[in-house]
């Protein structure tokens, strides 16, 4: 089917409609049947062709690109996005959240990538014109929504320094350096003008910590005797020793480690009397609690049966929830290319704090055909400005929990009361309302 904006079947052939670009709702979305009504709803099927036209008027390339916007944004909604998608779904939706508007941006930018270097397009400066005005867009967001960053000057940034070196002598290049920054400890700033496309860090997956190398260590076959223990316990088991391992390859790195990390599960008793009769304190104290019921089923026993490995003065339970902070808070899930899920601990990128508006959407899979990981901009980073990822779609309370902040400006997740209160609302209204 076209779309509006293209022309009618008899006019189409007047006009060079023999390139069309193509946004399709993959059949393999998990939410496959919620976005084909959603799309249904605006008029649109699940495939839709835009045909380019070789002289386009004045107004065809915003046109277009309004439609192929409209297309794009839903097929890029997350779970909790199309939850208000759906509800939204008679009403002229614009804009869902800054993660789905950068996504969309992306992946148009990325269609006409395609099509241009395919060379196959008689309209190559059709698509150039899309291509700049999409361009122009993503810099317009990034303009709207760019956070200020006060940086501190009286902070020695020696450590991070020495792990820079460290990362370039082991095959990291990185175009960010670091920097003390007001309310988040380091951040990464980006050394030079840094475009779409561009990568902002790049990491050797021999320079990443992950279950790969633990395997290697003497601890590993006690550990994974271990009924039911999880990679993530047995790495974070390993990282509370090897931080003290001066032959350690990684010592550099566990150098520039705070030796505080402030989350929700070391809040002082002030920070939790103030949370009295809150949601976020009952999601703090069930966290503590699992991690101490987990603490106490695997210590003492390790230190009294493997004294040499595991020794009482490391394994004590505020190192321990040292560790867990660590993970939780500095980890990133990356698909490897065997196709396995892991945990990992990545030097220099470990840098890079969370924005509502990142800079970097995608970084979790590893390039099979350089072995590396890559940090590619989604949207454009100035000079001496801070460099932002998304952590993921984590919720307020999430983010106090397990990372020790909440996030500036309105956070898109912080919906789940939300949704109870609007789903109990419709059940209300339900219940209320005859048929
Ligand atoms: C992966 S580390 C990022 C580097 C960290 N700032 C540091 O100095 O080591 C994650 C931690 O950075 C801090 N952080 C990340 N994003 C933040 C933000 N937007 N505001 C405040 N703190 C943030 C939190 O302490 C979080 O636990």
């Amino acid at each position: 089917m076209e779309i509006d904006n293209t022309p009618s079947s008899d006019e189409a052939k007047e006009t060079d409609d023999d390139f069309a670009i193509v946004l399709e709702l993959s059949e393999d979305d998990p939410h496959f049947d919620k976005k084909k009504k959603l799309l249904q709803n605006k008029g649109f099927n699940p495939k839709e062709l835009v045909y380019l036209k070789s002289s386009p008027g004045p107004d065809w390339i915003s046109t277009t690109l309004k439609v192929m916007l409209q297309i794009a944004r839903i097929i890029q909604l997350d779970e909790v996005e199309i939850y208000f998608g759906e509800d939204d779904a008679c009403s002229s939706v614009e804009f869902y959240s800054p993660r789905n508007e950068v996504e969309t941006l992306n992946s148009i930018l990325s269609l006409l990538d395609i099509s241009l270097s395919s060379g196959m397009c008689m309209q190559m400066n059709v698509l150039q014109e899309l291509r700049e005005a999409i361009i122009g867009m993503i810099h317009d967001f990034g303009d709207k929504n760019s956070v200020k960053t006060t940086f501190l000057e009286n902070h020695s940034c020696g450590k991070e320094e020495c792990l820079l070196q460290w990362g370039e002598n082991n095959g990291i290049t990185t175009r960010l350096q670091i920097a003390y920054v007001e309310g988040a400890g380091r951040g990464a700033i980006a050394r030079e003008n840094l475009n779409v496309g561009d990568i902002a860090v790049e990491i050797p997956v021999s320079t990443v910590i992950s279950e790969e190398l633990i395997r290697e260590s003497n601890m590993f076959h006690i550990l994974e005797k271990i009924d039911g223990i999880s990679s993530e316990t047995i790495l974070l088991l390993w990282s509370m020793k090897e931080k003290h391992n001066c032959n350690s390859k990684f010592k550099i790195y566990f150098n520039t480690l705070p030796e505080e990390f402030n989350t929700g599960l070391s809040f002082g008793i002030d920070a939790i009397m103030a949370l009295d009769g809150t949601m976020l304190l009952e999601e703090i104290v069930q966290a503590k609690q699992h991690l101490q019921t987990q603490y106490d089923s695997l210590f003492p026993t390790l230190c009294n049966d493997h004294p040499d490995i595991f020794p009482r003065e490391v394994y004590t339970w505020e190192q321990f929830l040292w560790a867990c902070e660590l993970w939780y808070s500095n980890s990133m899930q990356v698909m490897f290319p065997d196709g396995k899920l892991r945990t990992c601990l990545i030097p220099i990128a470990g840098f890079l704090n969370h924005s509502i508006y990142p800079h970097i959407l995608h970084y979790g899979k590893v390039d099979p055909a350089t072995n590396s990981l890559k940090f590619c901009l989604s949207r454009p980073c100035s000079e001496g400005e801070q460099c932002f990822l998304s952590y993921g779609n984590f919720s307020s309370s999430h983010l106090l929990t397990f990372y020790g902040f909440l996030p500036q400006g309105d956070n898109p997740y912080d919906v789940i009361p939300m949704v109870q209160i609007l789903r109990l609302n419709r059940k209300i209204v339900r219940k209320v309302t005859p048929d």
